[in-house]
């Protein structure tokens, strides 16, 4: 595992690039061949005829939002600016709740592909997640996985850019922090576009190559750790030439279960910074929040 150089403006990647938010992991032991595989077959996917890919929409009835399936975000007002994006969010973990209607048939080789992802990133997170404890001086290297409650949900959300023609008026993605715990992403290894918030200034995070998964710390992780991990802020910018694909693993607690700093972080000289919100209110709230291009976290601070 590679830690990405120090923070802020003394950065080594560049005056305008930026990879400090980013924990940079290679010899993870995923097959480069099944990432190749997966994005070759999600990338097919979105490339049919979008009366095929309507099939797996994320619309009820072709109204009501919900977050599984193919399509875009919840559009909560009239002007509310869309991102120049195309997504597939589909649930893998629990594996006994995979909601299966909406994880594309074709290309055949897609939920075969998906599976075996899912089972390989789940070793690298419960991995990642363990050094993170170390890191909390917790009692137990689960003390963070014991977080995630009974059942722990996992959301793979494949990103879909089409080349942009203004890429000056929209963004690929607006700017956000993720929901979860942690994210493990696996970036289009040839074309930029994710850029992350360091003290007022966006910096471009570079591209990476051989199969690099990118960490990024989701705001429950930010609330688990009383602060001691951040959620940074990210988007992505659309260009005219090139699309661009991503897929984003979401690690996230049992909807039920509050998100909430762990106990034994806490103390008189630490109290906690945050209030506890269940997740399935913390979701909710996200996506009003992101409509309006706000952080649900700001209202959680104490
Ligand atoms: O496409 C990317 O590089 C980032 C995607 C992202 O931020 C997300 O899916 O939450
Ligand atoms: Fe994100």
């Amino acid at each position: 595992m590679r830690k990405p150089p120090s923070c802020g403006r003394r950065c080594r990647a560049g005056a305008s690039s930026c990879t400090c938010s980013y924990l940079q992991v290679t010899g993870h032991g995923i097959e480069a061949s099944l990432m190749d595989a997966l994005i070759a077959a999600s990338r097919e996917f979105f490339r049919k005829p979008v009366e095929e890919k309507q099939a797996y929409s994320n619309l009820i009835g072709g109204k009501q939002w919900q977050l599984e399936g193919y399509g875009n975000d919840p559009v909560k007002t009239k002007d509310q600016i869309m991102d120049w994006s195309d997504r597939l969010h589909l649930r893998v973990e629990p594996e006994d709740e995979r909601n299966l209607d909406r994880w594309p048939g074709h290309p055949a080789s897609f939920r075969g592909l998906l599976h075996e992802y899912t089972a390989s990133c789940k070793r690298v997170k419960d991995e990642i997640l363990r050094a993170m404890a170390r890191l909390l001086e917790l009692g137990e290297d689960d003390g963070i996985l014991n977080q995630f409650g009974d059942k722990g949900t996992t959301y793979a959300r494949f990103n879909y850019y089409p080349a942009c023609p203004r890429p000056d008026l929209v963004l690929g993605i607006r700017p956000h922090s993720d929901v979860c715990v942690l994210t493990l992403l696996l970036m289009d290894e040839h074309v930029a576009g994710l850029q992350v918030l360091r003290d007022g200034t966006w910096y471009r995070v570079p591209p990476v190559s051989d199969h690099t998964l990118l960490v990024n710390v989701g705001v429950s992780l930010e609330i688990m750790s009383n602060g001691v991990f951040w959620g940074p802020v990210h988007r992505v910018v659309t260009n005219s030439e090139k699309e661009r694909m991503s897929l984003a693993m979401f690690y996230s607690t049992d909807l039920e279960k509050e998100v909430e700093p762990i106990a034994e972080l806490l103390g008189e000289k630490q109290p906690a910074r945050y209030r506890k919100i269940k997740f399935r209110d913390f979701v909710a709230e996200h996506y009003e929040y992101f409509s309006k291009r706000e952080r649900v976290i700001e209202s959680l601070k104490i």
